[in-house]
């Protein structure tokens, strides 16, 4: 298994095992969903972990286990699991490390779904939550608790763009004995490796930039391999939340340029960005490379761009925000990010409607705020699709 150390050549070919039996440059499609044993014993030593090899693809399949040993190299971790989404990779973990009478510390900021799983269903499994400011550690430290097990946050945040410092998350966590779990879908390993700072657990929705292509919905959790290997026996085996070999095959495929992609989202978003505060339009562009924005300073340190999503406000009523959306001609009305389209959303309606108003208001989260995830698409033409909606609310 050839391992670089650039990460560039890691996307191709780090955590690819043998060549197989007929020597395919691209990984097979394991597309099965269960294995033949020889005879009983070695159904038997396989199910009690005495011997190596497959059983039942919810347990593990060899396309999977390869985008594992993938992603593994990538986030510089022991070991990965793969999910069916990335909520699936959020509920496993968090299911997975947290049982009734346990304490979670998490942001009032995060993806709608997570903030939902978060905010109702695990206070209904007996499991006390904290929402706080992650970015205040003075409040991260303020909200320990003797039953506190896991703190869990996002940076880049969804949909604000809010940045975390990882150190200094990393370095509660340690003190007090505490699981972190940081998800990275906004950077992807290219821009920002959260292990590499001490965080535990580093989380994609693999839907976005590391698949990259709009067409395959997973998860992935990379981490020590005592904790991958406990959630993958436990919350994936039972939960089932599990990828498919052929959506693994994807995300494979789409590794293999991950790097040349989000070199491009970030120079279009950065075009894009600098372009859209200078607009008479806007009233607030939130992105980190931005010297205006309070995550700037960890360029360089902790993410190596600013990636490609952004979030702004205009400076008009939630009926005119509505109209220069649907006047939009190239970039596409979509929730998701990371793909090759430049998409647009209103999280206040959309990827954000799980937060009640007091709650979006506390967030941050305005109904003329709209996100935008930069595509790989000439910039000039975004900026002409934006200009030429924005016109309408001039
Ligand atoms: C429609 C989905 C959006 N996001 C999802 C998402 C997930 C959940 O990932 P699956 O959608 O389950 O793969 C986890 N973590 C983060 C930071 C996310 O943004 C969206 O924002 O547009």
């Amino acid at each position: 298994m050839w391992e670089s150390k650039n990460i560039e050549t890691n996307t191709i070919h780090g955590g690819k095992k043998s060549q197989g039996e007929h020597g395919p440059l691209s990984t097979p499609i394991y597309q099965t969903s269960t294995f033949v044993f020889d005879d009983v014993q070695q159904g038997a030593d396989r199910f009690a972990g005495d011997a190596q090899g497959h059983i039942y693809s919810r347990l593990g399949n060899p396309t999977v286990d390869e985008l594992e040993a993938r992603m593994a190299v990538l986030e510089e971790t022991e070991a990965a699991a793969a999910f069916g989404s990335g909520m699936g990779a959020v509920s496993a973990a968090v299911f997975g490390l947290l049982k009734a009478g346990d304490h979670l510390i998490t942001s009032h900021r995060l993806y709608g779904c997570t903030f939902a799983l978060f905010n109702h269903q695990l206070p209904a499994f007996g499991i006390e939550v904290s929402f706080v400011d992650l970015a205040d550690a003075q409040a991260v430290r303020a909200a320990i608790k003797p039953n506190t097990k896991v703190i869990y946050g996002e940076t880049p945040i969804n949909p604000c763009l809010t940045v975390i410092d990882l150190d200094s998350i990393a370095a509660i966590g340690q003190e007090h004995g505490i699981i972190t779990v940081i998800d990275n879908t906004f950077m992807s390993p290219i821009l920002q490796r959260p292990a590499t700072h001490g965080i535990d657990l580093v989380l994609h929705s693999a839907t976005k930039y590391l698949n990259g292509h709009g067409d395959v919905v997973a998860g992935i959790l990379c981490g020590p391999s005592a904790l991958i290997d406990h959630i993958k026996m436990t919350t994936r085996k039972d939960m089932g939340a599990v990828m498919s070999p052929h959506d693994a095959w994807l995300v494979i495929r789409g590794l293999k340029t991950l790097h040349l992609r989000v070199q491009r989202h970030c120079e279009n978003a950065q075009v894009v960005a600098e372009y859209l505060q200078g607009h008479g339009a806007i009233e607030k562009v939130y992105y980190p490379g931005l010297p205006d924005h309070p995550g700037y300073r960890l360029l360089g340190t902790q993410m190596q761009g600013a990636g490609g999503v952004m979030a702004f406000e205009l400076k008009c009523s939630f009926e005119q925000a509505v109209a220069f959306i649907n006047q939009l001609k190239m970039c596409k009305r979509a929730v998701s990010l990371g793909d090759a389209e430049t998409l647009i959303q209103h999280p206040a309606s959309m990827t954000h409607s799980t937060y009640a108003p007091e709650e979006l208001a506390e967030a941050g989260i305005s109904r003329t705020l709209i996100r935008l995830a930069v595509g790989l698409e000439n910039a000039e033409d975004i900026k002409a699709d934006l200009d030429q909606a924005l016109v309408t609310i001039l």
